[in-house]
């Protein structure tokens, strides 16, 4: 369940009345998520989310906020969090820093085809050519820098054949981030989580996407990598889905073709996807945060699509 935190509905009437929305309807807590307070509200003017962030500090979230916004001005199908009247789009309610953003239609997609996954390579490089001219920086704070920190944090608590790979990746990491073709990669905010329960659908459209808190400036190709190692992979084995894979980036290159840095160095960052994702559900499942409300993810299943990405690199 996710609501950690209850909202009255004279709350949602008093944000309301603020962001000038009409007369609450319906509030609704939403079950599933597990980060932040989630509930559905309908209004006179339309239907929304409202979240409340439970560990997110204000710092970082302006970045992420302004980007949704940025993106749903540019016409990306993504949550747009409702301003005030002085334009300001976080709020505080049950004490609580939170945001009310337009809820998307549709459903996760959770066993994809060729056509839902090309629908995502598609939306994806929109988004970064839509984020270009996005002014807040922050960088990807998942990134190299995080990996280096929180892999010896991991370590005492992994088997001597794991930590062999994870130390043996990192050090192939480092060594990519110092090259010429890695400085080559172009750059930009990115969404960084773009897993099957963020997007939306209805049938095989792409209604939308949401969760942009993992957001930050990082390269492009990471995004991709990301994309591919989650929609186009066979799950129980880490297999990497040929057809899959090739739907997403003949969608995404129809919008933006990838450069030659980029094609040379898709092998590394499909590792490199793989390998971040296995340190933080490592790290979520040995290093539980005090009083976490977080049902930790399995990190063996990175583990597997690791060695995958390794044992069988993929070439454009
Ligand atoms: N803008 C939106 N439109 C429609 N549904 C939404 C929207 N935002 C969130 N949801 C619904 O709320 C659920 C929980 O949201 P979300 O996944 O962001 O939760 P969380 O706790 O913040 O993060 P996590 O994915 O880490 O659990 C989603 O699975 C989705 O069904
Ligand atoms: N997508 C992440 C969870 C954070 O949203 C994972 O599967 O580990």
């Amino acid at each position: 369940m996710a609501v950690f935190t209850e909202v009255s509905t004279k709350e949602a009437r008093e944000l309301l009345r603020r962001l000038q929305l009409g007369k609450l309807l319906t509030l609704r807590g939403i079950e599933g998520g597990i980060e932040n307070t989630n509930y559905f509200l309908t209004s006179e003017e339309g239907e929304y989310v409202l979240t409340l962030f439970e560990r997110l500090s204000a710092e970082q979230l302006p970045f992420y906020l302004h980007l949704m916004k940025h993106l749903a001005h540019a016409g990306i199908p993504v949550p747009d969090p409702q301003a005030d009247k002085y334009g300001e789009i976080l709020h505080r309610v049950a004490g609580k820093p939170a945001a009310l953003a337009t809820k998307l239609r549709g459903k996760s997609q959770l066993a994809p085809q060729a056509p839902h996954c090309a629908a995502v390579g598609s939306l994806l490089a929109r988004m970064h050519l839509a984020a270009r001219d996005y002014e807040r920086q922050q960088p990807n704070l998942r990134a190299l820098p995080w990996w280096n920190e929180t892999v010896p944090v991991v370590l005492p608590h992994i088997g001597a054949e794991q930590a062999a790979l994870l130390q043996s990746e990192l050090a192939y990491q480092n060594h990519v981030a110092a090259s010429s073709a890695y400085a080559a990669l172009p750059r930009g905010p990115i969404h960084a989580d773009l897993f099957r329960d963020n997007v939306m659908f209805e049938g095989e459209e792409l209604t939308g996407c949401f969760d942009f808190y993992f957001a930050g400036v990082d390269s492009w190709l990471f995004d991709l990598a990301v994309c591919l190692n989650d929609w186009c992979v066979d799950l129980p084995t880490g297999r990497h889905d040929g057809a899959r894979a090739a739907a997403m980036l003949a969608a995404y290159q129809a919008v933006r073709p990838l450069t030659a840095a980029e094609r040379e160095l898709l092998p590394a960052m499909l590792r490199a996807g793989a390998l971040r994702f296995w340190i933080s559900r490592l790290w979520d499942f040995y290093l539980p945060r005090e009083a976490s409300m977080l049902k930790p993810h399995d990190p063996t299943h990175f583990e597997r699509v690791l060695r995958e990405r390794v044992q069988h690199p993929i070439h454009l």
